[in-house]
């Protein structure tokens, strides 16, 4: 069964806490925080302070999506305010493998971002290394958008890498994932999926975690 792990871009910002609790206590075993800095993709979202303020009322693995340009800079501010794991786009620094050794070094599990348009072949110097790797199955900025099937390859290769090499990364989705889209993810390897709108647009978000569940048993 897959690993969930609900976006809090789709939450009710004004009932965060209850919202989160919904998701834990149905289950999901991660929260995907998407941090985005307005010049890496479009939007601003939130920041450190979020993660600090989530981390007393969570035991779910804080899974932070940085959609940040030169995420060095803010690597140690995030992992100080208590995220478990950080994911960097390799399209967003010339120093991917500096900035993941930066992630483990400040205790912190590291994770390898791809874009709709970046290959895997590019990420395979630092496979060795990553703890995850988030393979995009939208273009980072938004939530809402339609699941990229045509992405689905990219996590069979990755799945091959891993058993040809003896790696243990998890392979993580985003974007446009709902129970439908979650199966041929899941089966070409996929074990964490993330879910905003799918899950926090529905009247009971603990249903929708519940069902992206059943979709991979
Ligand atoms: O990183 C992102 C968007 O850039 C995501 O994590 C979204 O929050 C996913 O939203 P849905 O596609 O599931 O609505
Ligand atoms: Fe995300």
């Amino acid at each position: 069964m897959i690993k969930v792990a609900p976006s809090i871009l789709s939450a009710d910002y004004v009932n965060l806490e209850r919202d989160i609790k919904k998701v834990e206590k149905a289950g999901a075993e991660y929260l995907h925080i998407d941090v985005m800095d307005g010049m890496f993709v479009p939007s601003i979202s939130y920041g450190p302070g979020w993660v600090k303020a989530i981390r007393p009322i969570s035991n779910q693995t804080l899974d932070v999506h940085m959609m940040v340009q030169n995420p060095e800079r803010y690597i140690k501010t995030f992992t100080d305010a208590g995220a478990d794991l950080i994911g960097v786009h390799f399209e967003a620094t010339p120093h991917i493998h500096r900035a993941l050794q930066m992630i483990k070094s400040n205790g912190a599990k590291a994770e390898v971002v791809i874009n709709p348009g970046t290959s895997v072949e590019s990420i395979k110097p630092v496979l060795y290394m990553v703890d995850q790797v988030l393979v995009m199955t939208v273009n980072p900025g938004f939530g809402g958008q339609k699941f990229i099937p045509e992405m689905v390859n990219k996590i069979k290769m990755l799945n091959q890498l891993k058993r040809e090499n003896g790696y243990h990364f998890d392979i993580e989705i985003d974007g446009g994932v709902n129970n439908e889209t979650v199966k041929s993810a899941y089966q070409a390897g996929a074990t964490v999926a993330v879910a905003g709108s799918y899950v926090f647009d529905a009247k009971d978000p603990a249903d929708r975690v519940k069902a992206i569940k059943r979709a991979t048993k």
